[in-house]
């Protein structure tokens, strides 16, 4: 198949995911995206019977049975294919609609020139034996017109098209912005964090970026088991929330937090100095041990709300999880010697 062909082929397939993700109701995430992909491709038979029949079934396709059918039938290369695809065509489109405007500006100075010199020859002629030659130029001229204004309505189609892809594309950033998402927190999540790590111990490496001193700060919950046991379930989701609250208002712009486990949290951050770095976690641990939860109407019933930290400075190209092990090790360390308290990693 040649690349024309694939690529007209794969807009429509693009083309027609979407609604069926819409009429039955599944997030516009990449792995729903790939499997109405491939069902419009038809590739894979198997696939599109399965998926038949579930939405036969459940009129639906909930996200899990959506991976189930994925792993089942496509790989995480099928996926970074697709993904291909989809930014190859927005580029395609994006070049085409370039050559377009090219093209109506080219027809636009032709027909400037055909009018210029119709009225060149206008000025000439003072007998009527030049009229046919008038009409000749004139009919040129209309062609002209013609020819720019399918031109523009072309555009006009082409335009349609790049917006519609534009508008696929940040449906997909989207899912993938919300698949790196924690929804409780809204804070990033494990799976982000497992990513991004290897990257931030690079570019400190690399020295690509401006800040002296890079640190990960991994922070928990005290004694958060027993919000669970003491006050139900959703009263520890509450706590997980105020905490978050708390640490968003206290953020700086060069740190960026992840929900790392249950009640389990880390910031990876840049500082000028190590006091910057003790005074921000300092000053976000204080902030969270002003809060407190209390069972509904039961105003005796009060319980502080207090966390841990441990601070683990980077260290030009120390391996990812060497950091994250002295960040966990100063943690620990908070816990036993009390709790509601900061502790740096003691090898820095
Ligand atoms: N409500 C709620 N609980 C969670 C969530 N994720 C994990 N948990 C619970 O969090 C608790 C964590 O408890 P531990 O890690 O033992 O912490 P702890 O012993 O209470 O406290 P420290 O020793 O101070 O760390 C477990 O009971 C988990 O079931 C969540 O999203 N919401």
């Amino acid at each position: 198949m040649n690349n024309a062909v694939s690529l007209s082929h794969s807009a429509q397939y693009l083309k027609k995911a979407v609604p069926m993700m819409v009429k039955y109701r599944m997030p516009v995430t990449p792995i729903n995206y790939a499997i109405w992909y491939c069902y419009f491709q038809g590739n894979k038979p198997s696939l599109n019977i399965e998926l038949d029949q579930v939405i036969s079934e459940h009129q639906t396709c909930t996200q899990s049975k959506a991976k189930e059918i994925f792993d089942k039938h496509l790989s995480d290369e099928d996926l970074a294919l697709f993904q291909e695809m989809s930014d190859k065509f927005h580029n395609t489109v994006e070049n085409i609609q370039q050559d377009i405007s090219i093209t109506l500006g080219h027809s636009k100075s032709f027909s400037t020139s055909l009018i210029d010199s119709q009225n060149e020859i206008n000025s000439l002629i003072d007998t009527n034996s030049f009229n046919d030659i008038l009409g000749c130029v004139e009919r040129l001229t209309d062609e002209s017109i013609a020819m720019q204004d399918s031109a523009r309505e072309f555009q006009t189609k082409l335009s349609v098209a790049y917006n519609e892809i534009k508008d696929l594309k940040e449906a997909l950033n989207l899912s993938k912005e919300a698949a790196d998402t924690d929804p409780l927190t809204g804070f990033y999540n494990r799976g982000k964090f497992d990513s991004d790590i290897n990257d931030f111990c690079r570019e400190y490496s690399e020295q690509t970026t401006e800040s002296s001193l890079a640190a990960l700060i991994m922070f928990d919950i005290d004694h958060f088991k027993r919000f669970n046991d003491d006050f139900g379930h959703q009263k520890g989701d509450e706590v997980i929330k105020l905490v978050a609250k708390k640490v968003k208002e206290n953020l700086t712009d060069k740190a960026k937090v992840y929900r790392y486990g249950g009640e389990e949290f880390c910031i990876t951050a840049y500082f000028d100095t190590i006091n910057d770095l003790v005074a921000f976690a300092e000053c976000i641990r204080q902030e969270i041990a002003k809060l407190a939860i209390r069972k509904k109407q039961d105003v005796n019933n009060k319980r502080a709300i207090s966390a841990s930290f441990g601070l683990a400075m980077l260290r030009p190209f120390t391996k990812s999880s060497v950091l994250v092990e002295r960040a966990d090790r100063a943690l620990y360390i908070a816990k036993t010697h009390g709790r509601n308290r900061v502790e740096i990693a003691p090898d820095i």
